[in-house]
């Protein structure tokens, strides 16, 4: 073996290029100037004194960084919420802070959390830092966008995980992500499946909207995340201790690095708040801004009791909102809604119902009607695409009418919102107050209209000055009325997916209203049911019957926080049918006489009703961690068919119309294929439609029994046996049935299963009517004349089949091409979006990998959102109107004028991509 001799080539230093040396140098100057920065940042964070009066952000110690971003979506001042917490959040403290509507509570928690980050240096390699979860996918949009606007100058890579969307194409990126805004359900979802997730490292919990968090049940789901986040379990692990010095609420800290912050933010605050302050909080500074304001006392304190604090009662509401409320019976309110929207034309409005059932039918009715502004409609049924495409286009425009559920009633910003139409009662006076902070949001001005039964009145007022809100009462002119019921009843007789929507809103209104808690407002036996039933162009009101069984299921969560709540008040909410039934005229309230066997299980799900849509309800389906929130789709499907009960009611007394003829026929088939599809033999119709929630429609079919009427839980309707057994004959008035007697007739033909037709002179007979023997006898040999027949039929029918062939045919390739047609736009769309992501890797998700430059300004562009699976409503959608291209990121404009979600996290890339 051979070495090689002589001494080896000495190894000098390469010889870099200038160029290359030129960056070296230039890096270690930036990252000597960076630990400068962090030294005096975390000295003069060590040293600030909370409760020096701030004027501009400049005077907090943030980094140049967040300054810039903050400079660059134009924040120069900070709301009194962000200047108060800002400084205790930057020394490691757990807060509980509350303030009121739109007064700027997600900078609040952002800032804290990208210098949080910074401070600890984190880099693209550090895995997940921080987590924010929203209750609703929309408010963690639009966190996100807040935070890509703020943090354009970071270096951190940030992701949104919402659901809606392929879960493999999440967790392909999941654990690159340093920071992500998630709804609970999904993320945990992700940190069950998701292999190679490290979850330990995480520096911030974030719990936006805390209150709603838990009314939509989502505390299990919260218990298990943060038990994911903190390793050994639950509880949190932050060391740092806070001093208060009550005579001047200077809180000083120590914290260690790696103790878990949390911060928990809400405009209001429940005592439900405790427990999940207990789970997740150690030793929070509670500040409360508002009382602070109010009454001049300190505005931190880190010995409160979380939701026991008195900012349960003090919440002020904004400085630039007028509100008023009017009282309007049941059966006028889309009347005085109508006439509402037609004498303001050129408002932006919000329009809040109690479900999503209503905000359909009324989307659907008052579109046809051509109110004269853009109408959109919003809630949790609808699929993802269409509620970012309304909820990015609502915030867009500036003339336009939005229906909603409570989906909309909290946290979400649309801008410059003129009016806030309550039209169904709020559930409390905290939903009142997110309901009507949509409007009057930071500094700008808007009006609040709450509309009530008579019923609900003295209770609401009630409820407003306990918590000292000053609401005037104003009196709508009966000429500034809308006369609608006609032209309802118009809608509903032509349209018999109006009369069902119509039928179903009515069920589920009543049903929110029981449900409701707060008996001393909602009252169901005060509302004039048939009247409220005619107004949605209705024959009669749509028997109903309310079993526990479904509600228990969707209570579970929720049940169990509120149940101590509910013992004491479920006794005051019972409602007696049975002494109803005897004193109520034929029309007066039946059909909504409730049993209330299971009232207290029910009761804990109150002011839900209308939140079957609120939550993710698909992300905790595939989570497999249905909470409590989820009066989603899912208990929807369960109940079905051993829930409530519609029927149709009849009263036999009354005079019937042409409109009551028609809804009684016996043939149903009328009816939307959906509903024909599902009335099954035994003339029981099972609603599977999967977004309808808790409703088994029973046929009132004249020739069938009343079924399942009775039993536990049922609400036994009046007429319910008077109508089981009527006949064709008797739902036709005497008039009609004196018409003649070939139409006599052909009814009791009909009635026998026979089929008749008629002659010239307009005589039934029926259709295959036995020939004389004799005759037929003289037209030859029975078997040839039925070889004959045979071969005749046979050839009309080959001739038929051919024809039915060929439109079958024309049919298939229609829907081929169809279906091609998608196909090409979505590829299209999707390698548009794969041109624009080129700092990307893999495809869409409502998650995007938000690495990215400092931006220039220069923006990107973007694809349009893809619509592919919207619901039924959408097809009234116009889609001109979307966004498809991007020039200019706007940042925090008011305007608001962002593109798709899309679009903002593709260009979240560049934005957030390098160093500043
Ligand atoms: N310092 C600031 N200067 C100017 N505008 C601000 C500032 N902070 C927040 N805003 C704006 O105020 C509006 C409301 O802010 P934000 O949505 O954070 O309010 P919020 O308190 O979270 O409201 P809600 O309780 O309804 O969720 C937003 O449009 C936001 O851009």
């Amino acid at each position: 073996m051979s070495s090689k001799a002589g001494p080896s080539a000495p190894r000098g230093k390469k010889q870099r290029d200038p160029h290359t040396q030129q960056r070296i140098k230039s890096n270690a100057l930036k990252r000597k100037g960076q630990d400068e920065e962090l030294d005096k940042l975390r000295r003069d964070i060590a040293e600030f004194n909370p409760s020096t009066p701030i004027t501009t952000f400049t005077e907090l110690p943030l980094s140049s960084r967040t300054l810039r971003g903050l400079r660059s979506s134009h924040f120069t001042t900070p709301t009194p919420i962000q200047a108060t917490s800002i400084p205790i959040s930057l020394q490691g403290q757990d807060v509980l802070g509350s303030a009121r509507t739109g007064s700027g509570k997600t900078l609040a928690f952002l800032i804290p959390l990208l210098e949080r980050l910074y401070l600890e240096r984190w880099g693209p390699m550090d895995g997940l830092g921080a987590v924010v979860l929203s209750p609703t996918r929309e408010l963690a949009i639009q966190t996100f966008n807040a935070l890509r606007s703020i943090g354009g100058h970071h270096t951190f890579s940030a992701g949104l995980v919402i659901g809606g969307k392929s879960l493999k194409d999440e967790q392909d990126r999941l654990q690159r992500m340093n920071i992500l805004i998630a709804t609970p359900g999904r993320l945990l979802q992700h940190f069950d499946s998701t292999v190679g997730l490290d979850t330990s490292g995480v520096k911030v919990l974030v719990l936006d909207e805390a209150d709603r968090l838990l009314d939509l049940g989502f505390l299990p789901t919260l218990r298990a995340i943060i038990q994911h986040i903190t390793p050994g379990g639950g509880g949190p692990t932050s060391k740092s201790s806070a001093q208060v010095d009550q005579a001047t609420s200077i809180t000083t800290t120590t914290t260690t690095p790696s103790g878990r912050q949390t911060l928990l933010f809400s405009a209001t605050q429940s005592p439900n708040l405790v427990q999940l302050a207990k789970l997740s909080l150690n030793s929070p500074v509670t500040i409360d801004v508002d009382q602070h304001l109010q009454d001049g006392t300190s505005s931190v304190d880190s010995n409160a009791t979380p939701g026991q604090s008195s900012t349960s009662t003090s919440t002020l509401m904004p400085a630039g909102l007028e509100q008023f409320y009017a009282v309007v019976d049941l059966d006028r309110k889309l009347d005085a809604l109508w006439g509402f929207v037609k004498s303001h034309l050129k408002m932006k409005g919000v329009v809040f119902v109690s479900s999503c059932k209503q905000v359909r039918f009324i989307f659907e009715t008052f579109r046809r009607l051509h109110p004269g502004l853009p109408l959109m409609h919003l809630h949790g049924k609808q699929k993802q695409p269409t509620r970012l495409d309304i909820f990015q286009r609502f915030s867009q425009s500036t003339v336009a009418l939005l229906v909603c559920t409570d989906i909309a009633s909290r946290g979400l910003d649309f801008p410059l919102v003129d009016w806030v139409i309550q039209l169904d009662c709020p559930e409390d006076v905290d939903m009142y107050i997110h309901r009507v902070g949509r409007t009057a949001r930071y500094q700008s001005g808007g009006k609040g209209l709450t509309i009530l039964c008579p019923s609900e009145e003295e209770g609401m007022k009630k409820r407003w000055e306990e918590k000292g809100l000053e609401v005037k009462r104003i009196r709508i002119k009966e000429s500034k009325m809308g006369q609608l019921q006609q032209q309802m009843q118009n809608f509903a007789f032509r349209d018999p997916e109006i009369k069902y929507m119509g039928q179903r809103a009515f069920v589920s209104y009543m049903k929110s209203v029981h449900l409701q808690k707060d008996k001393s407002i909602f009252d169901l036996t005060q509302l004039p049911i048939e009247a409220f039933a005619a107004s949605l162009g209705l024959p009669g009101a749509p028997q109903i019957k309310f079993i526990g069984q479904a509600h228990q299921k969707k209570n579970a969560a929720r049940g169990k926080l509120q149940q101590e709540d509910q013992k004491d008040k479920a006794q005051g909410v019972k409602v007696n049918v049975a002494g109803e039934k005897e004193t109520e005229t034929a029309s007066a309230k039946v059909g909504a006489q409730v049993e209330l066997a299971d009232s207290e299980s029910d009761e804990s799900e109150v002011g839900s009703g209308d939140e079957d849509e609120e939550v993710d309800s698909e992300e905790e389906l595939e989570a497999g961690k249905v909470d409590g929130d989820s009066e989603s789709d899912a208990d929807d499907d369960d109940a079905d068919a051993k829930d409530d009960v519609l029927t149709s009611k009849k009263d036999k007394q009354a005079v019937r119309t042409k409109y009551d003829r028609m809804f009684e026929r016996k043939n149903q088939g009328v009816l939307a294929p959906h509903f024909s599809a599902l009335v099954t033999h035994d003339g029981v119709v099972q609603d599977g439609d999967e977004d309808d929630g808790f409703l088994t429609l029973k046929e009132r079919d004249h020739t069938l029994e009343a079924v399942g009427l009775g039993g536990e839980g049922e609400v036994e309707g009046e007429t319910g046996d008077a109508t089981s057994k009527l006949t064709s004959e008797e739902m036709l008035s005497k008039r009609k049935l004196k018409q003649g007697e070939s139409r006599k007739a052909m009814l009791k033909l009909k009635s026998s299963g026979h089929k008749v037709i008629f002659d010239d002179a307009g005589g039934a007979h029926e259709m295959y009517e036995m020939e004389d023997l004799d005759d037929f006898a003289k037209q030859g040999d029975a078997e040839a004349q039925r070889q004959e027949y045979l071969a005749v039929n046979r050839e009309a029918m080959k001739e038929a089949d051919v024809v039915d062939r060929q439109v079958a045919r024309e049919k298939r390739q229609e829907k081929k091409r169809k279906r091609k047609d998608r196909e090409r736009e979505e590829r299209l769309a999707e390698l548009q979006g794969s041109d624009e992501d080129d700092d990307e890797e893999g495809g869409g998700g409502g998650f995007r990998v938000t690495l990215g430059r400092p931006s220039d300004g220069s923006g990107s562009d973007s694809g349009s959102d893809t619509d592919s699976g919207d619901d039924d409503n959408d097809r009234n959608q116009s889609n001109s109107t979307r966004p498809t291209k991007r020039a200019r990121f706007d940042g925090g404009s008011k305007e608001g004028k962002s593109g798709d979600v899309e679009d903002e996290e593709t260009l979240a890339l560049r934005l957030l991509q390098g160093s500043a």
